[in-house]
């Protein structure tokens, strides 16, 4: 099979999440939405069983991943992976942590062998895992651990057309960020979604904005000491690695479309700062991206929604881009390889 045609590996999230839902409706639209083959990691009892409930006409075909793309056109591939996933629609259950943990490992194996090109994950709930006793705040930091020792520093970035942003700060309480906003964070997180935007999204110079964490980048330290302290010298640091950097910026005044045309990137001090105007002005097509990994990883930027999981009522395009996107990238990928 050469590079190109390739599947992707697409991760099945949380069963009772509207990951099947999207799964089914996105593969109902290949056609006319020009999507890229895939194969789903998971249940396909779950699959199955999620069109019966939806009234979809989806034949589902459990495949190799070697078969994936011939299938594509009239089924929807799956790759069974382990245990089954009984969870009702909006009802997570105990089968709802192992089978999501499982589809994501198979997919990130399937990929790092060459079977699959890239890694697309549908929603996870963090706290049914974390309730399984899974260690790792989300998808981007299990997906570096699996990446073996030593695990590379994964990157969250949330990319639309109209806007990409970076928290350097993920999935922590609002009360640490002040102690976890440090230079060193600041300047490896700059540093990776550097060098990814122009490896792999093709940006020859890539010019980063970063927030200041305080209301008025602190102004001038009278506000709150961490951006003189912090992101200051961390921006320093990055435009002496010859990195394209401007900061502390105040974060309310960096969204507008003037200041939009202005950056390449946002990297912003902690999740809401950041996600809050990306899931504003682009919910539908954003697209969640781990940089710094040595495989292409994407995902919906929404979550696993229980309250309309099986209603009907979920939009795929967010899965959608996130497919087209990492076809895009792993083709780069690919470019890079064959130079
Ligand atoms: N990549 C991942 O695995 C992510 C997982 N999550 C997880 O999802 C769970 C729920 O998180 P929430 O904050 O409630 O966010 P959410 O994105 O699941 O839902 C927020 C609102 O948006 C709606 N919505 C979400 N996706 C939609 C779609 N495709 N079509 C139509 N409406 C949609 C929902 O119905 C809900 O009203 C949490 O457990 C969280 O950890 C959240 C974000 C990303
Ligand atoms: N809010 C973004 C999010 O929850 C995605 O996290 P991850 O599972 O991709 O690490």
């Amino acid at each position: 099979m050469d590079a190109l045609s390739t599947p992707l590996a697409l991760s099945l999230g949380e069963p009772a999440g509207i990951g099947p839902d999207i799964v089914l409706t996105a593969w109902l639209q290949r056609e006319e939405r020009h999507l890229p083959p895939f194969f789903v990691t998971g249940d396909p009892a779950c699959l199955i069983a999620r069109a019966r409930h939806l009234g979809l006409a989806v034949t589902v075909a459990e495949v190799a991943p070697e078969t994936a793309s011939a299938a594509f056109p009239a089924a929807l591939p799956v790759v069974p992976t382990g245990p089954a996933a009984t969870a009702a629609p909006g009802r997570p259950d105990a089968s709802s942590g192992p089978a999501a943990q499982a589809a994501i490992d198979a997919a990130v194996s399937l990929v790092r062998e060459g079977r699959a090109r890239a890694v697309v994950t549908n929603p996870i709930a963090k706290s049914v895992l974390y309730a399984n006793g899974f260690p790792f705040p989300g998808h981007t930091e299990y997906l570096a651990h699996l990446c073996g020792t030593p695990a590379p520093r994964p990157v969250m970035m949330i990319w639309s057309p109209e806007l990409a942003v970076i928290p350097a700060t993920i999935h922590v309480p609002l009360a640490e960020v002040p102690r976890l906003l440090t230079v060193e964070l600041l300047v490896e997180t700059g540093r990776i979604a550097a060098a990814d935007l122009t490896r792999r999204f093709g940006l020859a110079a890539p010019r980063l904005a970063v927030c200041g964490l305080n209301p008025h980048a602190g102004e001038d330290g009278t506000i709150g000491r961490e951006d003189e302290d912090v992101t200051r010298p961390a921006v320093e640091a990055l435009r002496a690695l010859g990195i394209d950097a401007r900061g502390p910026l105040p974060a309310d005044t960096l969204f507008h479309p003037a200041a939009r045309r202005t950056y390449d990137v946002v990297i912003g001090a902690y999740h809401d700062q950041v996600l809050a105007p990306i899931k504003t002005l682009a919910f539908d097509t954003g697209v969640n991206v781990t940089l710094g990994l040595p495989f292409v990883r994407t995902s919906p930027d929404h979550g696993t929604a229980f309250d309309i999981a099986g209603t009907g009522r979920a939009n795929p395009s967010s899965l959608i881009e996130a497919l087209h996107l990492a076809d895009r990238l792993a083709g780069a990928d690919v470019v890079e390889a064959a130079a």
